[in-house]
């Protein structure tokens, strides 16, 4: 799914308004009813104090919708205009006269503290104060009225997006935006809703289609794009009848010390559970026997050291190698590193101390094969590229860091964004069971894995990261977050590759007698 910009879902809005013939008034009226609709759904007519409070520009106008709608429906509705600026759209005006057609609660100004309504914890409040339009600090007795809503504990409901998120720069204080229990959000998700320091802001999301030209939604490109089943799906290979093992690649793990033998089985199997032909893993010698007697799948080549890595010499031609995992970051290793990157041509996968080896000596990036794939989690990040200011600003960092060097990086979290060509490709799998150990040693496997049957690394680190998300989501249905471990997010594997043939369950609507008709006739 894409993610337009700012700029761009304005641009849409006009668009739309011109080749549909249909005023800007008009498109507010569908996105707030759109919002009316998701309610009443749900309230069927509960009689809930809902307390609307509307800004005075398009979000404003949206809330207005919603509390014309609310109230022609008779629910208990108060509306509220936070008057922080005199200007008020056009479009907010046009809503604030049809309100005024359905009821004689005109709506309550509030200009500072003293206004502010009491609102009981079982009440609702649906934000409509700030929408994309924020472009500046705001007054101080705005964010008192955030930190009010805060603590009357209600549930909150953001139209569009939590008021006080700015859509491309992070806030200074977690006080100076509503913290929404949902955000019903417009056309298209916003990035805002995967980055780490603003995804708080609201516990759940959702797109509401609100009709925008479906020209502009397939042809607009995005610098950004939500990466779900129906995205990834297109990029699968499928197996032939008469393919053998020699088809899907030899992958080379180069990594392993004393005490980190795991990681690299972790890799291992992970790369060969996700179908790449053969794996070889490349460890000092005191991890042999542990390697051989728990993945008997693996062959092995040993460096002549006992507890790590100082010479790469290896006799195979593997199709690809990944380097890193549990490798330490001892002086020989990185000399082994250095003459290894001098010499080598075949596709790389690069983490965990590969990364951290790469940051104490920069000048090896150069040495890359293009589109090599880097899997740093936060720290790791930082060493790599320096700090940054706020989330966007790490963006921009890795973008330029990928333009540079020209490789695709993987930024892991909640989110884990794919950084290729100066787009970002959002995953949207995966949950809190991944944070544990050896979960990243299994993502550089998948990846890994996939490079080796052939996939694009771009299609490697995007598809990838979705398996491996898939993977943890299908495992914690059975084992809870806790619970699950790097190894079943392998044992997971298949069970993430047929669930992208499963087909989506039906919606849940009831269908009209005569669409059943139509069936029988068919
Ligand atoms: N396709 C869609 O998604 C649609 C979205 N809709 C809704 O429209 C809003 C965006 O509306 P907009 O009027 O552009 O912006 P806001 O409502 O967020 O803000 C209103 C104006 O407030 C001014 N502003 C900005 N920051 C501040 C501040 N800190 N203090 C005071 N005033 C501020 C600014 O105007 P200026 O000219 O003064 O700069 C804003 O324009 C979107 O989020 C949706 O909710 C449409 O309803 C339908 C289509
Ligand atoms: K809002």
């Amino acid at each position: 799914m894409k993610i337009f910009s700012k700029a761009q879902i304005y641009a849409g809005d006009t668009l739309t308004s011109e080749r549909q013939k249909i005023s800007s008034i008009e498109l507010m009226e569908r996105a707030g009813v759109q919002i009316f609709n998701w309610m009443h759904l749900r309230m069927q007519g509960a009689q809930v104090p809902i307390h609307i409070f509307c800004g005075i520009g398009n979000n404003g106008g949206d809330g207005l919708v919603i509390a014309r709608h609310l109230i022609i429906h008779g629910y208990n509705v108060k509306t509220y205009i936070v008057d922080y600026n005199n200007k008020r759209s056009a479009d907010f005006l046009a809503h604030y006269e049809r309100l005024k057609g359905v009821t004689k609660a005109w709506p309550e100004p509030i200009h500072d503290p003293s206004d502010f309504p009491e609102i009981a914890p079982e009440d609702i409040i649906v934000d409509a104060i700030f929408g994309i339009g924020l472009n500046r600090p705001i007054s101080k007795w705005v964010k008192d009225l955030f930190m009010h809503f805060r603590k009357s504990q209600a549930f909150t409901l953001a139209v569009d997006v939590p008021s006080g998120l700015f859509t491309d720069k992070a806030i200074e204080n977690e006080n100076d935006a509503v913290w929404a229990g949902f955000t019903l959000s417009f056309a298209s998700p916003k990035l805002i809703f995967f980055l780490p320091e603003t995804a708080k802001y609201t516990a759940q999301w959702e797109i509401l289609d609100i009709g925008l030209d479906p020209e502009f939604l397939l042809t607009t490109e995005t610098d950004a794009e939500l990466i779900g089943k129906a995205e990834v799906l297109p990029n699968y290979i499928p197996r032939e009848r008469f393919s053998h093992k020699g088809d899907f690649g030899h992958a080379l793990i180069i990594g392993g010390s004393y005490g980190k033998i795991g990681a690299v089985t972790l890799t291992a199997r992970a790369t060969l559970s996700v179908g790449a032909g053969l794996v070889t893993t490349y460890i000092p010698k005191c991890g042999y026997t542990a390697m051989q007697a728990s993945f008997p799948e693996a062959m092995v080549i040993t460096d002549s050291h006992e507890e790590k890595i100082t010479k790469i010499n290896y006799n195979i031609k593997p199709t690809v190698i990944a380097f890193g995992i549990g490798a330490g970051t001892e002086g020989e290793t990185l000399e082994a590193l250095e003459h290894f990157l001098k010499e080598n041509k075949t596709p790389l996968v690069i983490d965990a101390d590969g990364l951290n080896m790469l940051s104490t000596k920069k000048s090896l990036l150069k040495y890359l094969p293009e589109n090599t794939i880097l899997t740093p989690h936060p720290k790791e990040l930082e060493r790599l590229i320096g700090a940054w200011k706020d989330d966007f600003e790490k963006l921009d960092k890795v973008k330029a860091f990928t333009k540079k060097y020209k490789v695709i990086l993987i930024i892991k979290g909640a989110y884990s964004i794919t950084v290729f060509n100066d787009k970002l490709f959002v995953n949207s799998t995966g949950n809190p069971g991944l944070a544990t150990a050896g979960s990243g040693d299994v993502l550089t496997g998948i990846i890994t894995g996939l490079l080796a049957q052939g996939y694009h690394p771009s299609v490697a680190a995007i598809f990838g990261t979705y398996l491996h998300g898939k993977s943890a989501d299908l495992g914690a249905l059975n084992l809870g977050f806790q619970s699950l471990i790097a190894s079943h997010v392998i044992e997971y594997l298949g069970d993430a590759f047929l669930d992208l043939f499963l087909e989506p369950e039906p919606p849940a609507v009831e269908k009209s007698p005569e669409h059943e008709e139509k069936q029988k006739e068919a």
